[in-house]
């Protein structure tokens, strides 16, 4: 059993101030990641306040898309973005095309949209299809429903709600015993409660990977990559 925990951070895209077409801090942030030994980053395009040179910003980032998922997160999924369908779908039309390492498109948006679900099939774009709840953790059906619905779309599916218990940790992680082994699941709860979860997904859960960021949290309760490496370490120096 591999004991390689991968991590993914999520890094905020936003435009330097005094040079408006650069990205310079962005890709200090993803070089600082990957040096850190994080196996894969998340380019949170949501934190963009324009989207009229991403085509160029999109250039910047080639050169790291085998490692990147691409996420343009709406507002009522607790992202930056207007919640305005149509203009979000033109962004995601344009991940697909540049085929990332995932391009991270919401259940909601894609299970409405048939033009998106049909262009990731001709591009065969790996997608992460992603679901969010933050008010709270639903009954354990429920969920297990909401993974079968979202796996008609991808392999990889991403379940990500609120704990407001430390059993609401505990039920998320006992989805990954009785999905079926195909199924890619990342799941894991937010808030000060759900960091139960969020380390343990990838332990005894089989997430492919857990998200932890690199400055501000981008989500309630993920930890910093030296706190999630330094957990890490503690389980392998026991064998777990
Ligand atoms: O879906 C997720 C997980 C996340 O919300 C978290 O709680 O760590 C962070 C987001 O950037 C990412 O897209």
């Amino acid at each position: 059993m591999s004991t390689h925990r991968k991590l993914c951070a999520s890094i905020p895209i936003t435009k330097d101030i005094d040079s408006s077409e650069d990205l310079v801090m962005t890709v200090s942030k993803i070089d600082e990641a990957l040096n850190k030994g994080v196996d894969i980053i998340e380019c949170r395009f949501d934190y963009l306040s324009s989207f009229e040179n991403l085509d160029h910003y999109l250039d910047i980032l080639s050169i790291y898309k085998a490692k990147c998922i691409y996420t343009i997160r709406p507002e009522n999924e607790g992202g930056k973005f207007s919640n305005d369908p149509k203009k979000r779908a033109d962004i995601i039309t344009k991940f697909i095309q540049r085929k990332p390492l995932f391009v991270d498109i919401e259940y909601n948006l894609i299970s409405n949209n048939d033009s998106i679900a049909d262009l990731v099939e001709n591009e065969n774009t790996q997608i992460l299809v992603s679901w969010h709840d933050f008010s709270h953790t639903p009954e354990f059906d429920h969920l297990l429903e909401q993974v079968k619905n979202m796996t008609i779309y991808s392999p990889f599916v991403k379940i990500v709600t609120t704990a407001r218990t430390i059993d609401d940790s505990i039920k998320i992680l006992m989805i990954y015993r009785s999905i079926d082994t195909h199924i890619n699941l990342i799941a894991f709860a937010m808030g000060e409660l759900g960091v139960l979860s969020r380390v343990l997904c990838t332990v005894v859960g089989d997430a492919p990977f857990t998200y932890a960021s690199i400055g501000a949290a981008l989500a309630p309760g993920q930890l910093s990559i030296d706190q999630m490496k330094s957990i890490n370490k503690l389980f392998k120096s026991k064998l777990v």
